[in-house]
């Protein structure tokens, strides 16, 4: 058996779930249907129980049996309205059991007072008696084991005065004991399956709740792997600007769109100069802080609109959508200054860097992989004439 099995399971006798936590659990969500639910209940059978005293009238007039009933009642209504304020506010069908189980045993009480006031009307008691035990298994919500015990109370009590106040017979015991028994296994019995249908319900709710609940943990799980699947895809590790893949995406649609637009798209190939050196002389580890610091500034150097990516090693590739030539040669320039700029902060020690840019504006018949080639071109170019500079042609 799993062990959610077990949880679920429900005592044969009592109807109540066998692990305690779970019971207590299950008590506390149904409290205040409960609380409302004993409210109605008691009102209603403080009515009913009150309106016996017109019979009572009825049968024995204004003497001193009918004052002592009506003494009876008045204290059993008064009681029953007072406990169903009490239960409707402060009711707490887990913890406060007992509380619940009161209505019940004064109800009993009463009614088997009802049999040495008014012995010659036992038959009438007898429905009641049939009738208040359904109510105390049915109507007034309790426990199946407080219920139960109430009920058998009121039948083995009520039996007891029947035999000593109404003169019922041995025969007539009987028979009247083998009604109540009756009553009650038809109360018990319903009850049971109540309690047993309820608790099984709410196991399933709490099962289909769990679950969901799993489902939205995986979902979001998922759905972070995916952005940090995304992430990994689209950025470079190192630097953090595009990859080539997402960049030749990212760039394409750029160069198609301006084309549509009939509006000026440049590209730029940047590398490094001598990085090499660089490395040979500082350390591939510091080369790579070097990489990511020159990544940074040509990232600040452009326009939010710019995209930029990492075309492999110390190579960089930017695509700047509606810009001029001019405008483009422009932005290279400041891009190369301020790479530049980067060899006199404190962090690089004066160490000399700078960077060839290949600046190629798009035409009409140009598709991405032409217009990084020709850019590439003029990047070498710039390499070839003694590096850090902007090489640009019509
Ligand atoms: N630290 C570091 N170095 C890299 C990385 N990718 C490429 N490199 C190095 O960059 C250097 C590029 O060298 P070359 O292609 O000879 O070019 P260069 O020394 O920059 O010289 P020019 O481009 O001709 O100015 C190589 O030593 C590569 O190992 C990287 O991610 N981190």
């Amino acid at each position: 058996m799993s062990q959610q099995q077990k949880q679920n399971n429900i005592h044969w006798l009592t109807g109540q779930f066998l692990d305690a936590d779970k019971e207590l659990k299950y008590r506390h969500s149904i409290e205040s249907s409960v609380r409302s639910d004993s409210r109605l209940a008691l009102l209603l059978v403080s009515i009913i129980f009150a309106m016996f005293g017109i019979t009572d009238y009825n049968l024995l007039g204004l003497t001193q049996e009918y004052y002592s009933l009506l003494t009876m009642r008045v204290a059993v209504v008064g009681s029953c309205l007072v406990l169903a304020f009490v239960i409707g506010h402060r009711g707490g069908y887990a913890e406060k059991a007992w509380l619940h189980a009161l209505p019940l045993w004064i109800l009993a009480t009463g009614i088997i007072l009802i049999v040495p006031l008014r012995p010659e009307s036992l038959l009438t008691q007898i429905t009641a008696v049939v009738v208040a035990i359904m109510a105390f298994y049915l109507l007034i919500p309790n426990l199946l084991t407080v219920a139960a015990l109430a009920s058998l109370f009121l039948s083995i009590t009520f039996l007891a005065a029947s035999m000593l106040y109404a003169g019922v017979t041995p025969t007539g015991a009987i028979r009247l004991g083998l009604l109540l028994i009756m009553a009650n296994i038809v109360g018990y019995t319903a009850l049971r399956r109540l309690e047993r249908l309820q608790r099984q319900q709410y196991s399933l709710l709490n099962e289909e709740r769990d679950q969901n609940r799993e489902l939205l943990q995986e979902i979001k799980h998922r759905k972070s792997l995916e952005a940090q699947l995304r992430m990994v895809a689209e950025n470079d590790a190192l630097t953090g600007v595009d990859s080539r893949s997402h960049f030749m995406k990212r760039a394409e649609a750029l160069l198609q769109r301006s084309r549509l637009e009939d509006t000026p798209f440049c590209l730029f190939m940047i590398d490094v100069d001598h990085f090499k050196r660089i490395n040979d002389t500082w350390g591939h580890t510091r080369g790579d802080v070097i990489l990511t610091k020159i990544a940074e500034v040509c990232q600040h150097s452009l326009r939010p609109t710019d995209i930029i990516g990492r075309f492999g090693g110390e190579e960089f590739v930017v695509g700047l959508p509606h810009t001029s030539p001019a405008d483009a040669k422009a932005v290279a320039e400041r891009l190369k200054q301020n790479v530049e700029a980067l060899s006199s902060t404190d962090e690089l020690n004066d160490l000399e860097l700078s960077v060839t840019i290949g600046v190629a504006v798009a035409k009409a018949e140009d598709d991405l992989d032409m217009l990084i080639t020709r850019a590439d071109n003029l990047l070498y170019e710039g390499k070839r004439d003694g590096r850090n500079q902007v090489v640009m042609k019509d």
